[in-house]
């Protein structure tokens, strides 16, 4: 059933199959389209309470086989379930559709109250609703990976996304930045304010050690380089046996904190660079980044910034760019 669940998912085919069953160590059970929680009949002794979400956005597919792996490796029990895990398949129709998203960009909706009509505010609720039951049953130290690839290439293709906190959330536990090296991240992204991204669902309103994982370039299905991923599949192996994961060395990681988010905020909004700017190219001061009638040009002012996720092509009123500067290792 696990081998084939994702094909099975997108294909429309998991309707008549049993919703609950036996695999080594544990059992599945199926909440609903693309929701899927695997319970050990022992949490092991490291376990932690895991959510693990893929395919956010349609087209980040590496991901999706990265986890397709891992549910093959249980199902054929090469490894054993040990710990709680909540396995999230995202953005269904826009998977099959294999573009970022649909109708608007489901990773700017994880906020409690959103009242939006549509397809990905619906889907938005449901896997709220998902997260929301399956942390209330499963408090043990809680994570959540959500998975994707990055739109250009990278000075550091996989990184994590620190989603913003503060009060109880704002705590990292200590293995955080050791774990994220292991996995094979090369730099942390600290977010410097509130982004109702998936991740920042789970840490904002589930004090949850949470991050959006890059792993790498957006590309097909079948046409991912999978073996950079091996400290990622490394990881999430020990976190579904519940055994301490690998430890990495810290100094393997550069750290940047957001000092600006770029708005595009009317439709003469443009970057003045090109589209094969890399994500963590640097600009000195002076440089001219963006343009826009309404609210007039961003300049670098003060220290070099470098750009993120740069993309004029966003919705109206949605961010356009993270411009970033390196820091310290955060406490
Ligand atoms: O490459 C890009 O421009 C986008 C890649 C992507 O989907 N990134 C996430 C980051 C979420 C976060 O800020 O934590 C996103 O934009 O949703
Ligand atoms: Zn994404």
């Amino acid at each position: 059933m696990l081998d084939d669940w994702l094909s099975a998912t997108l294909d429309g085919g998991v309707a008549g199959r049993p919703a609950s069953g036996p695999l080594p160590g544990g059992r599945y059970r199926l909440h609903g389209e693309g929701i899927l929680e695997l319970t050990p009949d022992v949490a092991a002794s490291d376990a932690r309470s895991v959510v693990i979400s893929a395919g956010i956005h349609g087209n980040e597919t590496a991901p999706i086989e990265l986890v397709g792996e891992l549910l093959v490796a249980l199902e054929a029990g090469r490894l054993v379930l040990g710990a709680p895990l909540l396995v999230i398949l995202g953005n269904i129709p826009s998977i099959r559709a294999q573009t970022r998203f649909v109708t608007t960009n489901l990773n700017r909706l994880f906020r409690r109250g959103l009242d939006q009509k549509g397809e990905e505010p619906e889907r938005a609720r449901a896997l709220m609703h998902a997260v929301d039951d399956f942390f209330a049953r499963h408090r043990h130290r809680p994570l959540h990976l959500d998975l994707h690839t990055a739109i250009r290439d990278s000075r550091y293709p996989r990184f994590a996304v620190v989603p913003y906190a503060e009060g109880e959330a704002e705590t990292q536990p200590r293995s955080a930045w050791p774990d994220l090296a292991a996995a094979g991240m090369q730099a942390v992204l600290l977010q410097h304010r509130h982004s109702w991204t998936f991740s920042h669902y789970s840490r904002h309103y589930h004090a949850a050690e949470a991050y959006t994982l890059e792993l790498g370039k957006v590309r097909p299905f079948g046409a991912n380089d999978l073996d950079a991923l091996d400290g990622m599949r490394g990881w999430l192996a020990t976190l579904a046996q519940g055994v301490p994961p690998a430890s990495g060395d810290v100094a393997d990681l550069r750290f940047f904190q957001v000092a600006f988010e770029l708005m595009r905020t009317s439709d003469t909004f443009r970057l003045t660079f090109a589209e094969d700017v890399a994500n963590f190219s640097e600009f000195a001061v002076g440089e001219r980044l963006a343009e826009d009638e309404t609210e007039g040009p961003f300049v670098v002012e003060e220290a070099p910034l470098s750009v993120v996720f740069p993309n004029a092509q966003v919705e109206l009123g949605a961010r356009a760019a993270l411009l970033v500067r390196p820091c310290a290792v955060p406490d």
